[in-house]
């Protein structure tokens, strides 16, 4: 029976400080009561099954032990997962995506397939395509992932030099890597885990080329699990972090598949030979955006994850003294700490709510697409692009400065928190490269910009152009509604500033092209400002609105959040608002101080809002933030597993320091 320890004793008090119903915000964040019993229910099965328990850390094992050991605990993971989803509905990605990191605590060798194979099936196939290949990936008797980036290509799609040519008289593709940079590299567990892959290769017919389109390719031999003949696989090496990932590069010799694999939704390949154009040639790109919208959501978990961690132990750590002759203080009581770790909270909170009005959008641009409507599709994927490049870029600096909140444990493999960092960095590039996709947005921006100018309606997300237009000149309030006007005027200022900046450039004689990338520093931060907008607005919109149906102390509580939100933004971007909105120096000392008042209110509830994240200790896998706070036992615990523990005297002494030792000339 595993021993019940006692919960640390700043810990309880911090809990009985707590002035909201931390189960009410769990049900909230999660989506609902049956959400949270439903994730806890299977939490609860998982942490059951003995064999999902590592005897050695993982960080022991040696990168192909930790491999296998992934493999071994995913298809355990995946048959405690069958047998629930036998028993009742089917678990919500979200609550699979959480159950995961108990498990495998890194990268799971299965993400693809979950993540972007069978969506892409599903999102690129067509009914009778899906009929095919869904049951077979859905049930895993074929294993699959996303097969896109090249050596030489990730972020210009179009430049991939995969090669699939049409065989009219086979009806196959012939798929072919003709160089060196050519080859797939990248995509996670392609290495040696997958049988089946996406492989997005460029389309040749009779010798005209019809641009790039998805492909299901099986690479694997069924049984034997080898490359089949053709096929050039292998795994690309150990990365900053995703060790477990199983990132892997593929080539292709003369691989012939037939005419049914190429994934015909969108574009066709008839028969004999004729090309037949999709409704949007960048519908193939379909699964890409889905994937960048649930990166939002990544990051509101990675964000809550380090806030649980870091703000646990900050309540356990005592450090230094506040007053001589006072004993040492609890390290939450720094408000420099508190600066630290309260916005990880709301940064969380903002990206969960964002995730939430996004993923709506995104369900309503699928629906209106089954039905050849595209009006909303160009909105949706400037939103997805920014957000994504936003939301993962905080959460990277959110994790790693929860890390450094943590002082030097933070800094030990056991408090999880070099992990966390090693997948949120990972995203900033992963997706579309966070630079790249501002500036995917930023050409929406300036074709919105004309738009107002010539008095044309906009799309909600860029409405505030025409209002900005109209009049400038709100008074300002320090207020949470004015101060998010105060962003879309930074954002409508910067956007008018880059879109003058191009004109500038092509009026002294640049070429379009070459006046954008002139011009590609303030299109960034034009983007990075409208982001910061619709973040803030999005979270103020959704907390009014969910303040209503929870209770009046739960209200208070998210009220306060959403403000430290918009707030610290304030002063973080202080300068821009100068610049672009009525903001005055005065309005900033006060909004300091508003600050310094918000972290005091939100203080005694900061133990139970990260409780309420309700991220179980298996989940965490983290020495400094489990719930019970036993931060030192553990990390010795922990430094006892370590196999240089195991013997009284390491043979290198005996080896090497004993012989060095006595020849050492004193
Ligand atoms: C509290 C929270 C709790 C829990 C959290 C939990 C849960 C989440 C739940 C589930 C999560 C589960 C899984 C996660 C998912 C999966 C795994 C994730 C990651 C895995 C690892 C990574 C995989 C990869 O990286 S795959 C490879 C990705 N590659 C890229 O992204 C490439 C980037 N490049 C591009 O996209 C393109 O090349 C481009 C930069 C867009 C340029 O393309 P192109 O040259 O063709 O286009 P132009 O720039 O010329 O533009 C022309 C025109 O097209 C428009 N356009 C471009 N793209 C799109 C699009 N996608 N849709 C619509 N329109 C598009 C563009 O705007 C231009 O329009 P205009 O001409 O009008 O301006
Ligand atoms: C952990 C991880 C997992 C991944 N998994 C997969 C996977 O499963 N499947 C898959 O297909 N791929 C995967 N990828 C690949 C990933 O999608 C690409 O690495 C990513 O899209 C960036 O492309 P790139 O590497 O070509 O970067 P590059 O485009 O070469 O970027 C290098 C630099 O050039 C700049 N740059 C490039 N183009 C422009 C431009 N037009 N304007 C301004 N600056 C520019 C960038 O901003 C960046 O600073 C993965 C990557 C990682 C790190």
């Amino acid at each position: 029976m595993a021993t019940v320890h006692k919960i640390n004793e700043d810990l309880v008090k911090e809990r009985q400080k707590c002035t909201f119903n931390v189960q009410e915000l769990t049900y909230l964040l999660d989506g609902g009561e049956e959400v949270t019993k439903e994730r806890r229910e299977f939490e609860n099965i998982l942490r059951n099954v003995k064999e999902l328990q590592d005897e050695v850390p993982e960080v022991y094992l040696s990168h192909k032990e930790r491999y296998e050991n992934a493999v071994r605990k995913t298809c355990i993971l995946q048959n405690v997962r069958n047998d629930f989803e036998k028993k009742r509905e089917v678990l919500s990605p979200r609550n699979i995506f959480r159950a995961g990191y108990a498990v495998i605590k890194d990268v799971s060798p299965f993400f693809l397939h979950n993540g972007m194979f069978v969506p892409t099936i599903i999102g690129q196939g067509t009914p009778e395509q899906q009929a095919e290949w869904l049951p077979k990936a859905k049930a895993m008797a074929i294993i699959g992932t996303y097969a896109q980036t090249e050596l030489g290509h990730g972020t210009f799609i179009r430049g991939l030099e995969t090669t699939a040519t049409y065989d009219a008289k086979t009806e196959e593709f012939i798929l072919n890597s003709p160089k060196v940079t050519s080859y797939k590299w990248w995509p996670g567990g392609l290495g040696t885990t997958v049988n089946h892959c996406i492989t997005v290769a460029q389309l040749y017919i009779n010798g005209k080329k019809y641009g790039i389109h998805p492909f299901i390719v099986q690479i694997r031999d069924l049984e034997t699990h080898k490359p089949l003949p053709g096929i050039k696989v292998g795994e690309i090496g150990p990365k900053m972090g995703f060790a477990t990932a199983n990132n892997g590069f593929l080539g292709f010799q003369n691989f012939r598949i037939p005419r049914k694999n190429m994934l015909m939704k969108n574009a066709q390949v008839l028969k004999d030979g004729t090309f037949v154009k999709g409704m949007n040639e960048k519908l193939t790109y379909g699964t890409m955006v889905m994937v960048r919208v649930n990166i939002v959501s990544d990051s509101a978990f990675h964000t809550a994850m380090a806030a649980t961690i870091a703000v646990r132990y900050a309540a356990v750590r005592h450090q230094s003294q506040l007053k001589a002759k006072e004993p040492e203080v609890q390290i939450i009581d720094y408000l420099t700490q508190q600066h630290k770790l309260f916005i990880a909270i709301a940064t969380s909170h903002a990206f969960s709510n964002t995730y939430t009005w996004l993923y709506q959008a995104y369900l309503k641009v699928v629906e209106d697409l089954g039905k050849q409507k595209q009006d909303h599709l160009p909105e949706l994927h400037a939103l997805s692009c920014c957000l994504k490049a936003t939301s993962s870029r905080d959460a990277g600096v959110i994790v790693e400065q929860c890390r450094l909140a943590c002082g030097g444990h933070g800094y030990m493999a056991s408090s999880n928190l070099p992990i966390i960092y090693g997948y949120t960095t990972a995203a900033i590039t992963y997706e579309g490269e966070h630079t790249v996709l501002l500036l995917q947005t930023a050409r929406y921006l300036m074709k919105a910009w004309m738009s107002a100018l010539e008095g044309k309606v906009l799309a909600p997300s860029v409405a505030y152009l025409v209002d900005w237009l109209k009049s400038d000149k709100q008074r300002w309030q320090n207020t949470p509604e004015v101060i998010v006007k105060g962003f879309q005027h930074v954002a409508a200022g910067k956007i008018k500033d880059a879109f003058d900046a191009i004109q500038k450039h092509v009026k002294a004689g640049k070429d379009y092209e070459d006046a954008w990338n002139l011009a590609s520093v303030q299109l960034i931060k034009a983007s990075e400002a409208h982001s910061r907008a619709i973040l803030c607005d999005g979270y103020l919109r959704e907390t009014v609105r969910t303040s209503s149906s929870v209770s009046p102390s739960l209200a208070k509580v998210l009220n306060h959040l959403v403000q430290l939100y918009i707030v610290y933004w304030t002063l973080e971007t202080a300068g821009d608002l100068l610049v672009y909105s009525n903001i005055g120096k005065d309005d900033i000392a006060v909004l300091k101080e508003k600050y310094e008042e918000l972290l005091a209110l939100i203080r005694p509830n900061a133990v139970g809002l990260v409780d309420a994240f309700d991220i179980s200790d298996e989940i965490l896998q983290s020495t400094l933030g489990s719930y019970d706070g036993r931060v030192y036992e553990r990390l010795m615990e922990e430094a006892m597993k370590s196999p240089l523990n195991k013997e009284p005297v390491n043979q290198s002494f005996h080896k090497y320091l004993k012989p060095f030792i006595k020849k050492a000339k004193l």
